[in-house]
């Protein structure tokens, strides 16, 4: 090898404090052990077939927990973060950077509102990229004419809005974001700005009520005869039953309409709604991910491939040329399959009250996944290696090669390239191919993105977790309790399926990624089985404490320390992460209201559906999360007002495990204040359990105010408080007396 200097794309800086940490998680590894080893000597000791049955329970809850903690150390061990060097990827590669084509998805017009779409759009279309590489597609999944008019619009308004971005450099990139920025940072000074982005701002401020107009009224019948696109519909029966409808609105082919006021030549911009029928089953956002690979492999080919929910709008427009830094890199480029961004939303409260920004994820445990081969693959703000996405195998001699030309396409004229990649989105095109099993996103799993990442990596591939200081994507995050919960419904059933499954991370993983790494994936598939050992945990020690029945060490026993340090230091660890991750300490409280709401409900059904499916008795489904909100509603969660909505099992489950913890709590105040002598006394030998189902009754402090306290509409439903209270009542008069 000769002397050529090397200087890389990226940087790779380890974790600080690993050292500590480690310490710090091998002592409490051993107070864990010491509380199994009480627990077990306590099982032979206790006398009685109910006593060992309840000591039993408890060993098995702990032994689960300390299981579980165990494996969520692999993602806490390794910390690294990534650097990438941009200029120097532009001194290098400026002039031969490789094509790159962002898939937008979006599914239902009406919880996704058109010109929320299309602000993604957009967004990501003013990239500072070249713009003749950049190819977007728009998947609607409800082939809606009113999203397909938004994107017309968009395709006219691009026109006047890259140049402007590109001009004044304006940050993020979605109009509608941007202004919104601007009235809380302040308008621009210079005169010329301030002239143009006036006018910009009265363009989108017109078009914005076109596409209102349009949603509330119905297509205006000039503008349909206007566009021949609209055609497309008058096959069109329902959503579910359809011919593919594409589109190519913007492409350099097209003379008349390519390029924006300054004569530049824009991204092509693509359109499609694939074909659905009835008797054909879609597979949800893998299917459309999957028509996308094909028809832009027919039309632009993209090298790289980025993926976003129609939420999620560019905040930063760096990110492509960030995410290359990782791909083109010399010596380790070759081996990265995927780049994937943190989710970050722009509809995060200062104290996140249902835990959606999930920080301790997207701040240590996937930079803990990137020291062990890379992190998963979440969906939305991931850039994909063509190749690796369609099911490539890694192999030690694949090299980059970002500049092969395709000119399979360049002969066709556009309507060719229309009608072509029409077939390649029909129901039938995948029959008897590999696509959805080797090729492209997995079928039959609610999480497809998950799961695909993770057979990526099992194909040798790795990917990279980068997380910017100026955020790269801005999402909707769910703005009630029970959409969290059933938004969790589905992860927690998708990444349990994906254990069992044929490409489970604890079997077939086994080998093929490292160990940190499958552990590290076990934490997210054992989301769902947590719900036993935590229902376990907040029931049974409040009802023994009715009894008197202790079932922790008292505090004059050694036994007791090994708990006390699990409990203080875990506790202690935990809110220092969350601080360092940039969280608050009611942002903390809440995160832990939150896990234990969806360890109760939505794993428990998790639990239950997948065992339904495993039995053939239940079909997937895919709930999609509402991206509108009301406007008392939303005043409420401005203000950090539990939103609990409409009456379900899975708020009646939280509601009477609340109450039946309070009314144990109560009792035992009342006995401890009215029965001095003796009541106290006894109590002292369950401090662990008075102080376990006090935090139980703190934690659910919201849902006391949403049942008893509260008179907006985003209280606690009726008939969840009867059905509850009657249940907890029930419950509580049976173990004070039975
Ligand atoms: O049949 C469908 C259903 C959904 N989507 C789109 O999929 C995206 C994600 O749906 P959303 O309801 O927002 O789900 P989230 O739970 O917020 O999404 C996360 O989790 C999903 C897997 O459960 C991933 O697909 C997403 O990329 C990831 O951001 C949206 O753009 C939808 O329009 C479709 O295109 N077709
Ligand atoms: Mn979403």
């Amino acid at each position: 090898m000769g002397s050529v200097e090397y200087s890389p794309l990226f940087e790779t800086r380890r974790g600080r404090g690993r050292l500590i940490y480690r310490t710090f998680a091998i002592s409490l590894f051993v107070a864990i052990c010491f509380i199994w080893l009480y627990r077990f000597s306590h099982i032979t000791a206790t006398n009685g077939y109910h006593g060992k049955l309840l000591c039993l329970g408890m060993f098995a809850a702990e032994v689960w927990f300390g299981f579980y903690w165990l494996l969520t150390q692999a993602f806490r061990w390794n910390l690294v973060f990534r650097q990438p060097f941009k200029n120097i990827l532009s001194q290098r590669y400026e002039k031969s950077l490789p094509g790159v084509d962002m898939f937008v998805c979006t599914a239902d017009p009406d919880i996704e509102p058109p010109i929320m779409v299309i602000n993604t759009v957009l967004s990501v279309m003013a990239y500072d990229y070249p713009t003749e590489k950049m190819s977007v597609y728009l998947s609607d999944d409800a082939g809606s004419q009113i999203t397909f008019y938004a994107l017309l619009e968009a395709s006219n308004f691009a026109k006047h809005w890259v140049p402007f971005c590109k001009r004044f450099m304006v940050e993020p990139r979605s109009p509608a974001a941007y202004f919104k920025t601007l009235v809380s940072l302040g308008y621009p000074s210079g005169p010329s700005q301030a002239k143009e982005l006036a006018d910009i701002k009265k363009l989108y401020d017109e078009m914005e009520r076109r596409i209102e107009d349009a949603t509330r009224l119905g297509l205006p019948t000039e503008t349909r005869l206007k566009h021949k696109g609209f055609s497309q519909w008058d096959s069109y029966s329902s959503r579910r039953d359809h011919d593919t409808i594409l589109q190519i609105l913007l492409h350099e082919k097209n003379p008349n309409n390519s390029k924006d006021v300054e004569g530049l030549v824009l991204p092509a911009l693509v359109y499609l709604a694939r074909e659905k029928r009835p008797q054909h089953f879609h597979n949800f956002k893998a299917g459309a991910m999957n028509s996308l690979l094909r028809v832009s492999s027919n039309i632009s080919n993209g090298k790289v491939v980025l993926n976003v929910d129609c939420d999620m709008y560019s905040n930063n427009s760096q990110s492509v040329r960030d995410a290359l830094c990782f791909f083109m890199d010399e010596e380790k480029g070759h081996e990265i399959a995927y780049v994937q961004f943190p989710q970050s939303f722009e509809n995060a409260t200062k104290n996140d009250l249902y835990g959606s920004c999930l920080i301790s994820i997207a701040e240590v445990e996937f930079p803990g996944a990137d020291g062990y081969g890379g992190p998963l693959y979440i969906g939305s703000g991931c850039f994909h290696r063509r190749e690796s996405l369609l099911g490539m195998k890694f192999s030690e001699q694949y090299r980059n090669d970002w500049n092969s030309e395709d000119n399979q396409f360049k002969e066709a004229s556009l309507h060719e390239l229309e009608e072509q990649s029409k077939t390649l989105a029909s129901c039938t095109y995948e029959e008897n191919t590999l696509w959805g099993k080797e090729m492209g996103l997995k079928y039959g799993c609610p999480v497809e993105d998950v799961i695909t990442g993770l057979s990526i990596q099992c194909q040798g591939w790795k990917s990279v977790y980068y997380n910017p200081p100026r955020k790269a994507f801005l999402g909707l995050a769910p703005t009630t309790l029970p959409q969290t919960l059933v938004q969790h419904k589905r992860w927690s059933e998708g990444d349990l399926q994906i254990l069992l499954s044929k490409y489970s991370p604890a079997w077939f993983g086994f080998g093929r990624i490292s160990l940190g790494l499958q552990m590290g994936y076990c934490v997210y598939c054992l989301w769902a089985p947590n719900c036993i050992a935590t229902l376990y945990y907040s029931i049974i020690p409040s009802l023994y404490l009715l009894r008197g029945i202790p079932l922790f060490p008292k505090i004059s026993s050694p036994w007791f320390i090994p708990f006390a340090y699990v409990i203080v230091g875990e506790t202690t660890y935990s809110l220092l992460e969350f601080f360092f991750s940039g969280g608050t300490f009611q942002g903390w409280w809440n995160d832990l209201r939150i896990w234990l709401y969806k360890r109760t409900s939505s794993y428990l059904f998790a639990c239950i559906d997948t065992i339904l499916k495993l039995l053939g008795f239940s079909d997937s489904t895919f709930i999609i999360t509402v991206k509108v909100i009301e406007e008392d509603a939303s005043k409420r969660y401005e203000k950090e007002m539990m939103e609990f909505g409409t009456s379900s099992p899975m708020l009646t489950i939280l509601t009477t495990l609340a109450l039946l913890n309070l009314f144990c709590f109560l009792s035992v105040l009342k006995d401890a204040i009215v029965i001095r002598k003796g009541g106290l006394e006894g109590y002292e030998t369950m401090v662990l359990q008075v102080l376990l189902c006090g935090f139980l009754v703190l934690i659910n402090l919201p849902i006391y105010q949403g049942l008893f306290l509260r008179k907006d509409n985003g209280r606690l439903p009726t008939s969840v408080s009867i059905k509850s209270i009657v249940l907890a009542l029930g419950v509580f008069i049976f173990f004070s007396f039975a």
